[in-house]
C-alpha cells in the first residue's frame, strides 16, 4: 500500500482530531470542576478504547486533580511505573491496577482531614496569612511548633510555640514525636509535634503547618498526601519592603534572611501550589480552598490559577 489519504479523508481526519482534542479537554475540565472523579474517567477509558477518556494522557488526568502540580505528577508517575507519554487507554494490566488503587486510595480518604504546608521566603506574610486563617477558620488546626528559640515579649508557651531548651528538643526527636524539624536561619531549631497533627487528621480536621523549606521537604517525604503551598510576594521589592517594614530584625539579620529568601524562591517549583500574597484575605482564601477535603479528589483552583 502506498500513497497518502485522499484529500476528503484527510480533511475528515483532521476534523476528527480537533473533535477528539476538544472532548479530552472537556473530560479534564469535568475532573478539575469536581463533576467527575478521575477514577470514573479511568474506568470509562478502560471500558471503551474509542472514548475521549481513553485518549487522555495519564499526566493530564493526574494534573486535573487538586493539589497535584507538575512535580507531584512526575513523582506519582514514577511511583506507579508509568511513562509520561502514556495514554490512559494504553496502560497495561498492572499499570491499570496500580493507577486504580492509587486513585481509589485518594478518593477513599474523605473522612481524613487534609494536611497543607505553607512555606515561603522570610517576610512574605506566612505568619499573617496563617493568623488570618486561625481567626476566620477555627475548624482548621494551625499546628503549634516546638522551638529552642527564646520567647519574644508577648509570646505565650503553647500558643505561639512550645518553648523548649536543647535537652527538651533532643528528647522529642529521640521519642520520634516530631513529624519534621529543622534548624532555621542557622539559629534555633523548630519542629512540628506529630501527635496533634495525626489526631486532627484522623478525626477529619484539616491541618495547616507554617514551616520552612527544609521542613516542607520532610513532610512531603513523610506524608505524600500533604499539599505543599508556596507563598510568593507580588515582587522582590515588596518582599524587601515587608521585611524592613516589620522592623523585627537588625540590618545584618535582614541581609542574611534575604540571602536565604533568594535560595527559597528558587525552590518554588517543588511545590504543588503557588499563591501570591498580594491581599491577605484573598491569599488566605486560596489556602483555605486547598484545606477543604475534596469530594472525589477534584481541585477547585489549579496551579494555573495561582500567578507564577
Ligand atoms: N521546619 C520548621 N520550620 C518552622 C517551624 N515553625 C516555624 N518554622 C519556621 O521558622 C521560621 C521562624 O523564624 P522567625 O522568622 O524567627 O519567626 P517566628 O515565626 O516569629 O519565630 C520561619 O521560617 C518558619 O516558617 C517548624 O515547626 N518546623
Ligand atoms: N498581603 C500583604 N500586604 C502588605 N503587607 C503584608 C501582607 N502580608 C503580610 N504583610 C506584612 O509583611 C510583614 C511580614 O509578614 P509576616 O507575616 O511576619 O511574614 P513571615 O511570617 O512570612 O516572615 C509584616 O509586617 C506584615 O504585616
Amino acid at each position: 500500500m502506498t500513497g497518502g489519504m485522499p484529500e476528503v479523508d484527510r480533511a475528515a481526519a483532521s476534523r476528527a482530531a480537533v473533535a477528539a482534542r476538544r472532548a479530552r479537554a472537556a473530560v479534564k475540565s469535568a475532573v478539575a470542576a469536581g463533576e467527575r472523579t478521575a477514577l470514573d474517567v479511568a474506568e470509562t477509558a478502560w471500558r471503551d478504547p474509542a472514548s475521549a477518556e481513553s485518549g487522555l494522557r495519564v499526566p493530564e488526568l493526574l494534573g486535573s486533580l487538586r493539589g497535584l502540580g507538575p512535580a507531584r505528577v512526575a513523582e506519582v508517575l514514577t511511583l506507579l511505573g508509568i511513562a509520561p507519554g502514556k495514554r490512559v487507554g494504553g496502560l497495561g494490566r498492572h499499570q491499570r491496577a496500580r493507577l486504580r488503587e492509587w486513585l481509589r486510595a485518594r478518593e477513599e480518604t474523605p473522612g481524613r482531614g487534609r494536611l497543607v504546608v505553607l512555606a515561603g521566603p522570610t517576610a512574605v506574610g506566612k505568619g499573617t496569612v496563617a493568623g488570618y486563617i486561625r481567626a476566620h477558620h477555627p475548624d482548621v488546626l494551625l499546628s503549634v511548633s516546638a522551638t529552642t528559640r527564646a520567647p519574644r515579649p508577648g509570646e505565650v508557651d503553647g500558643v505561639h510555640y512550645y518553648f523548649l531548651d536543647d535537652a527538651g528538643f533532643d528528647d522529642l526527636i529521640a521519642r520520634d514525636e516530631l513529624l519534621e524539624w529543622a534548624q532555621v536561619h542557622s539559629a534555633a531549631r523548630y519542629g512540628t509535634p506529630r501527635p496533634p497533627v495525626e489526631a486532627a487528621l484522623a478525626s477529619g480536621r484539616s491541618v495547616l503547618l507554617e514551616i520552612d523549606l527544609q521542613g516542607a521537604r520532610q513532610v512531603r517525604a513523610a506524608m505524600p498526601d500533604a499539599v505543599l503551598v508556596f507563598l510568593l510576594p507580588p515582587s522582590w521589592e515588596e518582599l524587601v519592603r515587608r521585611l524592613i517594614g516589620r522592623g523585627t530584625e537588625t540590618p545584618e539579620e535582614q541581609a542574611r534572611r534575604l540571602e536565604t529568601a533568594r535560595v527559597e524562591l528558587a525552590a518554588q517549583d517543588e511545590f504543588d501550589e503557588l499563591v501570591v500574597n498580594d491581599d491577605v484575605s484573598r491569599a488566605a482564601q486560596e489556602v483555605v480552598d486547598l484545606l477543604a477535603v475534596p469530594s472525589g479528589g477534584a481541585r477547585p483552583s489549579g496551579r494555573a490559577g495561582s500567578a507564577r
